[in-house]
């Protein structure tokens, strides 16, 4: 589906925009780690499938956590083999040694450490504080690194603002982005865990990271749409120069330490806007939007993203 199929002008480039978006696809991970019933190993795998035979070049697989702090994710070592061979990105996330041990012990080429921009959230994720956190990571990206990781991703949650401390000041995100760099994370995903940021509080985050020497490439933006602002939030982020956008397909997600976190932005949505600039992704909307259709299913309610719901039965 095309806006030109849609009897809508071809789109021009937008200037100051890219001419293509990475999409960091979190729905098999962040998306299904927050679903009640236990979506079978098979069914994920497929889910993976088809996500990456819709064109999506990075698709985060699952967590090698510990399986009572997420259980819907407990099965990451099922899982991942059944995957392993497609020809796109698989990261995982791995919070310490012993999550990276079962990640590389299969293979795992991607990893991703997640960090936490306030104290709150440091200690309902990880049990830690924040700087005990970052020590935790420091061995774990060192050594995925030494054992040949392609990248080492470094997530920071709570950017924006927290349920327990309300809004977060940008030193703080600040002070945890320069130590995930500088302990050799290659990119660093800015988290609007509970999605409450508006697109100005977006830009002067990015202005601030910017002012404190973080390198903008090294960026992804990471937004859920609990109050409708992912979208725009995602355009600020472009405007500054940020080419890789988080996205969960047919807007699953959540997070279960988070409890005001709803789903992600919607994969289907960001592609649709993103087309309509004319930015290129390399995703088959079409085939997403089937995909999605088929989750719901398989979940028994409807995807939350509009575009799925706009274009589902049309393709
Ligand atoms: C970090 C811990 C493990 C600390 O949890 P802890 O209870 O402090 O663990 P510990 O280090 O004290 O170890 C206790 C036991 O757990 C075992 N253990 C320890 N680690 C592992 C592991 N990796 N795999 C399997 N087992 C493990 C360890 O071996 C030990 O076993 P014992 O010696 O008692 O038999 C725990 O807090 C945890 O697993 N947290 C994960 C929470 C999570 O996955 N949250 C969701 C992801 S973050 C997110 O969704 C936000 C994001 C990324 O999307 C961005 C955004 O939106 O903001």
């Amino acid at each position: 589906m095309s806006t030109l199929e849609l009897g809508l002008p071809m789109p021009v480039p937008a200037p100051g925009l890219p001419a293509r978006v990475r999409i960091h696809e979190v729905g098999a991970r962040d998306g299904l780690q927050n679903e009640k019933a236990t979506v079978p190993t098979e069914v994920k795998a497929e889910f993976i499938r088809r996500l990456a035979d819709a064109g999506l070049t990075t698709v985060e697989a699952t967590s090698f956590v510990h399986p009572k702090w997420v259980p819907q994710l407990a099965d990451a070592e099922q899982l991942f083999p059944l995957v392993a061979d497609l020809p796109v990105a698989l990261p995982v996330l791995v919070p310490n040694e012993r999550g990276l041990d079962r990640a590389l012990a299969l293979g795992a080429t991607r990893v991703a450490v997640f960090a936490s921009a306030t104290e709150s959230f440091a200690k309902a994720n990880l049990n830690r504080t924040v700087d005990e956190a970052l020590a935790m990571f420091e061995p774990v990206v060192a050594r995925a690194k030494a054992e040949g990781a392609e990248q080492v991703r470094g997530y920071l949650s709570m950017c924006f603002g927290d349920p327990w401390e309300g809004p977060v000041p940008a030193s703080q995100v600040v002070h945890v982005c320069r130590a995930l760099l500088d302990m050799g994370c290659d990119e660093l995903s800015l988290g609007d865990t509970i999605g409450v940021a508006t697109p100005g509080q977006v830009s002067a985050l990015l202005t601030a990271l910017g002012a404190a020497g973080v390198p903008t490439e090294a960026l992804a933006v990471h937004f859920h749409d609990t109050y409708g602002q992912a979208l725009a939030n995602t355009l600020a982020a472009l405007q500054y120069g940020v080419t890789t956008v988080d996205a969960s397909a047919g807007g699953l997600g959540g997070c279960p330490y988070a409890k005001s976190a709803t789903g992600n932005l919607a994969t289907e949505d960001l592609v649709w806007m993103l087309h309509g600039l004319g930015i290129e992704t390399g995703v088959d909307l079409g085939r997403l939007v089937a995909t999605s259709e088929w989750m719901a299913g398989r979940l028994g309610r409807p995807s939350p993203s509009r575009t799925v719901r706009a274009l589902s039965h049309k393709e």
